[in-house]
């Protein structure tokens, strides 16, 4: 059996945790994704990075690298265990580290789901949230790492956010999972 792996990423504030815990639930109550398990890429970075980000200082790619990896071989064993399929939270915001994340499990197939808002949306959000430790400062930094997914790039798919209601928006990504899991089993 083929492992698979369902990357919900975008920039801090698009709803990769929120989207998560609804998509998971989701999923479970069809039968054939019904082993499906969702991990917290967030809950794998070093304390270093966290410390960086609270101090309102953008991660490079060099304090991202390690933790891609773990990331990728993280979710990767989580699928093999769990009827092999698993949903991970993780920005992934550059084609490069969406590649490291497929190449450091090759056996698996990654499908990223880039969750895409507008600054002015996602702005508004942050200024909102309160008790995290990516504050709105951080956004710019997060917007200039950002590369979406281009036509030819495999298993993406752009989930847009603006002018969409939550329920909307979970109903749309579901969908958008279904539908790439489909495609592939067929
Ligand atoms: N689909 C959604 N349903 C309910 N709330 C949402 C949804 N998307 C976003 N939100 C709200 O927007 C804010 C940001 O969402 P969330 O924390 O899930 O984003 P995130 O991408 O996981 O952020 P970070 O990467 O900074 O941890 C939260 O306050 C959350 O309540
Ligand atoms: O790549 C990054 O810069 C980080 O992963 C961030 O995206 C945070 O982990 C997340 O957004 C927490 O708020």
């Amino acid at each position: 059996m083929v492992s698979q792996v369902i990357v919900l990423g975008g920039t801090a504030g698009t709803g990769k945790t929120s989207i998560a815990e609804v998509l998971v639930d989701d999923m479970k109550k069809r039968k054939e994704y019904e082993g499906v398990e969702y991990i917290e890429g967030d809950s794998l970075h070093p304390q270093a990075n966290i410390e960086k980000m609270a101090h309102g200082h953008p991660l490079t790619d060099e304090d991202r690298w390690d933790w891609l990896k773990k990331v990728s071989l993280t979710s990767s064993e989580s699928a093999s265990k769990h009827k092999g399929l698993c949903i991970v939270t993780c920005s992934s915001l550059k084609k490069k580290y969406r590649d490291l994340i497929r190449e450091t499990s090759p056996g698996t197939v990654f499908y990223f789901v880039i969750l895409y808002g507008s600054m002015e949306l996602i702005a508004e959000r942050l200024v909102e949230r309160k008790g995290h430790y990516m504050k709105v400062d951080m956004l710019q930094s997060q917007f200039d790492d950002l590369e979406l997914p281009k036509d030819d790039e495999p298993n993406c798919h752009i989930q847009y956010l603006d002018n969409k209601d939550f329920r909307k928006i979970n109903e749309e990504t579901l969908e958008a999972v279904v539908s790439m899991l489909h495609k592939d089993s067929n």
